[in-house]
């Protein structure tokens, strides 16, 4: 379980090897990708287990600072990501269109019979197509759609799109269609994100994300990760340790941080590599869904799943059938302290990187980042019981953590 020495380990392990001022460049020793594993090749998901680990979830076992499978895997992702980035605009850039517009002719809006041909911009159907973005946002994600408010408004449309496809794909595997979701609707869904990639949108949705992947330089891996996660979420409802889960929260909650960094821009002042940076922003994402998963214990409990580590879960003394039966006991407030504390880890990790980003980008990170982290002092507030009540930050809370970030980030500044 994470503990003070974990916190060395970890330190020890991110800033130590690839800290923010290291100048190692290693993107030019790619290996290839181990991601994607589509069709007819064996899943980063579907590989054996991964060899015993130092990662954070065992570092006070074993203080040794050598990364697990899944960390490997993850950040060879995380070194392409940054690579590209440094390859197709510069270093730390905060570019944005500098790839050619590909014309855009969307199914929808030749269904609508309101375009035939011709690009979306001109017939003032993208302004549209943005301002539903923000209202799904504003409708399903009241702590996001806070932070966007605080960014430029060309970044915020971007992470509305974002937003909106990302809520799309987790809705296909959590959403009231679940049931009726297979593989095949998955490959279905790929092909569509590849089709919007290349300018081909298939509704108004699709065609705010397909603008904005051709004005920011974002790469479609994380998309195509991000479907690998729900293709797990169809078949594994158990994970043994913390390095299979870690892999999950790559796919389902770090991608968003590889999608929206290439839109947040680097700060052109920062001396960090980028590789770094990618590196603190997959924290984030980490960091939220390991959140995610803490507070909503119960609710999964009662769908039949369990994103818990269960060897973790063993050595607290601990079964299965305790979080279906759910009762809040020592033991179980022991262990959720654990587990809250390396979340908090990863949040400190996160929060590292926020001063290398566009000086624009930090406050609504901050904010967004402050919003999550404190669902986890939420947690604790209930004392624990996150079986059946819902942890959640009070409108106040929230009012009161603006202007606090707003004095962080320009302290970062
Ligand atoms: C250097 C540095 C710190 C940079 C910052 C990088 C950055 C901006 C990272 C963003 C990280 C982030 C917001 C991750 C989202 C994680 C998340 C909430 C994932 C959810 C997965 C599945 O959860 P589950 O099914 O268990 O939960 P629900 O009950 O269904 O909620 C997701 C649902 C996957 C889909 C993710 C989203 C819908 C959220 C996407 C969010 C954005 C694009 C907004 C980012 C905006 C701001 C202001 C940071
Ligand atoms: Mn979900």
């Amino acid at each position: 379980m994470a503990g003070s020495s974990t916190a060395a380990v970890w330190a020890a392990h991110h800033a130590g090897c690839y800290g923010p001022h290291s100048r190692a460049r290693r993107h030019h020793q790619l290996r290839p990708l181990p991601l994607p594993a589509r069709r007819g090749g064996a899943s980063l998901a579907s590989r054996p287990p991964p060899r015993a680990s130092s990662s954070l979830a065992t570092a006070v076992a074993a203080p040794a600072v050598a990364r697990t499978a899944s960390e490997e895997a993850v950040y060879e992702v995380v070194l392409r990501q940054a690579a590209l980035i440094e390859e197709g605009a510069g270093r730390r850039t905060t570019r944005t269109a500098t790839a050619p517009r590909r014309p855009t002719r969307p199914r929808w809006a030749e269904e609508d019979g309101a375009a035939r041909d011709g690009e979306l911009i001109g017939w003032g159907l993208l302004g549209d197509a943005y301002d539903r973005c923000g209202e799904v946002c504003a409708e399903y994600a009241k702590t996001f759609y806070l932070g966007t408010q605080l960014m430029t408004p060309e970044r915020r449309k971007a992470v509305w799109a974002i937003y909106v496809w990302c809520r799309r794909t987790d809705e296909l595997v959590d959403g009231p269609n679940a049931s009726y979701i297979t593989p095949t609707a998955l490959d279905r869904w790929e092909k569509r994100l590849e089709d919007l990639f290349e300018g081909r949108p298939y509704d108004m949705y699709d065609a705010a994300l397909s603008d904005t992947v051709q004005k920011f330089p974002v790469d479609i891996q994380p998309f195509k990760d991000m479907i690998e996660g729900m293709r797990l979420d169809l078949w594994k409802s158990r994970y043994m340790t913390f390095d299979e889960l870690y892999l999950y929260c790559y796919y389902v909650a770090g991608t968003v941080a590889l999608m929206t960094v290439p839109v947040m821009g680097l700060s052109p002042d920062s001396k960090a590599s980028t590789e770094w940076v990618y590196n603190s922003a997959l924290a984030l994402g980490i960091a939220n869904q390991l959140t995610n998963i803490l507070r909503d214990v119960g609710e999964d409990a009662r769908r039949g799943r369990i994103y818990l580590p269960l060897d973790e879960l063993a050595q607290a003394g601990l079964t299965e059938e305790d979080i279906f039966r759910g009762k809040v006991t020592d033991k179980w407030r022991k262990f959720m302290k654990g587990q809250i504390q390396r979340a908090r880890l990863f949040f400190d990790e996160a929060e590292k990187g926020v001063a290398h980003l566009d000086s624009a980008s930090r406050w609504p990170v901050l904010a967004s980042l402050s919003l999550y982290r404190q669902i986890l002092d939420a947690i604790e507030a209930n004392d624990y019981n996150n079986f059946t009540k819902r942890a959640y930050v009070g409108k106040a809370k929230k009012l009161l953590s603006l202007p606090v970030a707003y004095a962080r980030a320009v302290v970062a500044s």
